[in-house]
């Protein structure tokens, strides 16, 4: 796929911070949640950016904050040229048209009561894009088709198709109002496995059709991989690491990242009997207290007294042979790890775990908390 240079959403230091409340008359504000704290990134008209990380690492608020549900705290979204925050009336409903999203779980999204076709008239017709009955219901059939329904779904309600075929309904219903933007939120991970392949394929087919921008959230690094050109990786509400998709795979170069990627298995099983893996030790720290300096050094195998623990590192591009530009860092020591200058001092938590072979979660940030082939820069 081509990736054109224009940039059609411009995130720029997002912090979204949700307030504890505590009292039952008057609420006080005791501390906040750092959802997401402080956020770069651009997403290229016509390429797809998946955003990964472990649960609550603030993937699914940064995704709603670009569609503007969740207002940042700070920073700002410009979409298409225009700061979205700034929009009201009848310019943010034009805009609103142009940003859609496909959520994970289509049963719960859709309206059991609505047969398939008022689900799709609803936001034409919020648009005004229904002129003529006959018009709207070429339009329906039109996009039934280009999600592989037949047009007998028309009179169907959610309850009477599997999940697959729900799934397809949703981003009938996205399609719809003619986006520039989808954000799809774990967009298979409620489905099958059988059916997550044909609906990835289906979105890929309808952003060379349509020409449509994806942000895809998800928390599956091979959903991730075969459906991105970039990727983005979250840890504890800010961006880790960003790389063209093969790139990240190939050589990730921040530990959380490298640890990530050694609990997936290689398929090449000389290989996979020697891979390692980087074991995290200790949990996932709470976003409401992130630690001081690098958020990841409490469980970083190669952290260095003082500076992870007192200066937070910027996103930046690295300086390794062979590593584009296009590569950026969230690590003060990412070139000396790569180049085996710094040497892991949990050697305990570089092992292979057994455990994590026999995880049907394995690959996935849910899964077991092991990481990374630490030799292969
Ligand atoms: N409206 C809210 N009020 C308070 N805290 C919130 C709110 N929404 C999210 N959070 C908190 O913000 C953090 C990030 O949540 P978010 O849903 O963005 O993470 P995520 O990476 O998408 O996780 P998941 O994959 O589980 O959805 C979590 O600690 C979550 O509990």
């Amino acid at each position: 796929m081509t990736i054109s240079d224009d940039v059609l959403v411009d995130v720029q230091g997002v912090k979204v911070h949700f307030p504890i409340k505590k009292g039952v008359i008057f609420d006080r504000t005791i501390g906040y949640v750092y959802a997401v704290d402080g956020v770069d990134l651009q997403i290229h008209r016509g390429e797809t950016y998946g955003l990964v990380g472990e649960s609550g690492c603030g993937k699914s608020t940064l995704g709603r904050a670009i569609l503007n549900l969740e207002p940042p705290t700070e920073g700002k979204v410009i979409f298409d040229g225009t700061d979205i925050a700034s929009l009201k009336g009848e310019t943010l409903r034009r805009k609103r048209q142009d940003i859609q999203m496909v959520f994970q779980d289509p049963l719960s999204s859709l309206d059991p009561r609505q047969s398939v076709e008022s689900l799709l008239l609803e936001g034409m017709k919020a648009h005004g894009l229904v002129k003529d009955a006959k018009a709207a219901n070429a339009r329906l059939r039109e996009l039934l088709k280009a999600v592989g329904l037949p047009a007998a779904a028309l009179q169907k309600y959610p309850h009477e198709f599997s999940g697959g075929q729900r799934q397809r309904i949703g981003i009938a219903r996205a399609l719809s109002v003619d986006p520039k933007l989808i954000v799809a939120d774990e967009p298979v991970s409620a489905l099958d496995v059988s059916v997550q392949a044909q609906v990835i394929n289906l979105l890929e087919d309808l952003q060379q059709e349509f020409g449509l921008t994806y942000l895809v959230v998800a928390h599956d690094l091979a959903v991730v991989r075969h459906i991105s050109d970039r990727v983005g990786v979250m840890y504890l509400g800010a961006l880790v690491e960003e790389a063209a998709a093969d790139d990240l795979y190939a050589a990730p170069l921040h530990p959380y990242t490298r640890a990530l990627m050694s609990a997936v298995p290689v398929p090449d099983p000389v290989v996979e009997d020697r891979r390692e893996r980087i074991l995290l030790t200790g949990d996932l720290p709470s976003p409401a207290n992130p630690p001081k300096g690098c958020r990841f050094h409490t469980r970083c195998p190669w952290r260095q007294e003082t500076r992870c623990d007192t200066e937070r590192p910027q996103l930046r591009v690295v300086e390794i042979d062979g590593v584009p530009a296009t590569h950026r860092v969230a690590c003060h020591f990412a070139e000396a790890i790569a180049s085996g200058e710094i040497r892991p001092h949990d050697v305990a938590a570089i092992a292979v775990d057994p455990s994590a072979q026999e995880s049907d979660d394995f690959g996935s940030f849910g899964g077991p908390a092991t990481v990374g082939e630490v030799t292969d820069i």
